[in-house]
């Protein structure tokens, strides 16, 4: 799509690190140091600090070589085709993207390669791990998995015991190639394989989740939402809010979504059926490539998202499809019967104040971020201060 290039420089950005990096041994010192500021951007703590996860959750993805690690990330954050991650190059070297195009989805993911020896001794895993809020671990579930299992029990052991707080995600990916009855199978095989050597090591409190994954259909998309919901503290505010707006609206379904990942941050308490997400989905893309194609005026500032995206679909069903923009970075996409939606005065009057209430949210995580940089830069000049003495803050 030749809107592509713009769109993902508008929204994406990747740091690389060569894995020769920590093989040299003053930058490695640099990196395994405890008050490292490594690679984080201006306004966001050092992935270090104490507080640092709250204010940017990491997210690490890892599994065996060639299990579709940087396909996902691809995929899912930089618009990739499927098919285009077949000529994607082995990964030798730690990735780390912040995704921070949306002030929900904050958050930073790091690419292992898999044969990157994790527990070499002179890799500081425990620093790794210490800020992670969630650790992804991909299976291919066209390959054997044995070495893939014993690797995870490895990995989530070790992590488990740095940093107990940490989500352990199970993608068991690759399932398009699987019947469903095929897929059931390895799932639970998966499920009770991996929790069986948790139970033999007495390590049972150890939750691990599943999802059966491919970068083919949505599934990649929808797995992904429910990992990132997990790491957003306001979820529960959030829903309570998309529950209260449906109820009053006569709207029988709403997401909202992130409009660059197509993840979806929150929903009502209704089930969500993957037809409907992959409709969702489906209706951002018309509308980013619209815009993209027909709506950006050409300047450089121009971004095919902003404050008069909306969309109004008419499904063959009696439903109508409405996305409106809610913030810079977020959409919220409805299905609404075509008799209710001929109240649109009341659903965009619900919508406006839907907005006002979801701005607040947003104004007091923010105040709140400041005020824990702030207090971590206090700590942090108290700390650095020689011979004891301290500095005091203004
Ligand atoms: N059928 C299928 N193939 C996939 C899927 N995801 C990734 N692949 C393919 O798997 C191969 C390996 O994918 P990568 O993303 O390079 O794997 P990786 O885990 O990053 O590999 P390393 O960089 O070596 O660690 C590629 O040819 C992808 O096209 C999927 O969901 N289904």
């Amino acid at each position: 799509m030749t809107s592509k290039g713009t769109y993902n420089e508008v929204y994406g950005k990747i740091d690389a690190l060569p894995f020769d990096y920590y093989e040299d041994d003053d930058d490695f010192d640099t990196f395994t140091d405890g008050d490292a500021d490594f690679g984080c951007d201006e306004g966001v703590l050092g992935f270090s600090d104490p507080f640092s996860s709250e204010v940017k959750p990491r997210i690490l993805l890892m599994g065996l070589r060639r299990s579709g690690k940087s396909s996902i990330q691809k995929v899912v954050f930089h618009k990739m085709s499927p098919n285009e991650t077949l000529f994607l190059e082995s990964t030798n070297k730690i990735c780390r993207e912040d995704v921070s195009n949306s002030s929900f989805v904050s958050f930073q993911i790091w690419d292992f390669p898999g044969q990157i020896d994790f527990f070499d001794p002179t890799f500081d895993y425990e620093m790794i791990f210490r800020g992670t809020g969630a650790l992804i671990f991909v299976i291919d579930s066209q390959d054997d998995y044995v070495e893939a299992l014993s690797r995870l029990h490895l990995t989530v052991t070790r992590a488990y015991k740095v940093n107990p707080d940490i989500n352990f995600e199970v993608f068991i990916h690759k399932v398009d190639g699987l019947s469903d009855d095929h897929k059931i199978e390895k799932q639970s095989d998966i499920h009770k394989r991996a929790n069986d050597d948790l139970a033999d090591a007495g390590l049972e409190r150890i939750h691990l989740s599943f999802y059966l994954t491919s970068i083919y259909d949505h599934s990649i998309f929808e797995a992904f939402s429910k990992v990132v919901q997990k790491l957003i503290p306001q979820l529960p505010t959030l829903e309570n809010l998309l529950n209260i707006f449906i109820s009053n609206s006569g709207i029988e379904k709403a997401f909202l979504f992130d409009v660059v990942s197509k993840i979806y941050i929150a929903t009502d308490s209704s089930p969500v059926d993957m037809q409907t997400y992959e409709l969702c989905c489906d209706m951002i893309d018309v509308v980013i490539d619209i815009s993209c194609i027909y709506g950006l005026t050409g300047d450089e500032t121009g971004t095919p998202y902003d404050k008069e995206s909306m969309a109004i679909i008419h499904l063959n069903n009696t439903t109508v499809m409405y996305l409106k923009e809610v913030t810079k970075f977020l959409a919220l996409v409805c299905f609404i019967r075509e008799e209710s939606f001929e109240r649109k005065g009341l659903i965009d009057y619900n919508f406006h104040c839907f907005k006002k209430a979801i701005e607040e949210v947003f104004d007091v995580r923010l105040q709140v971020q400041r005020n824990r940089k702030l207090l971590s830069q206090r700590r942090w000049s108290r700390q650095t201060v020689p011979n004891g003495s301290q500095l005091h803050p203004h």
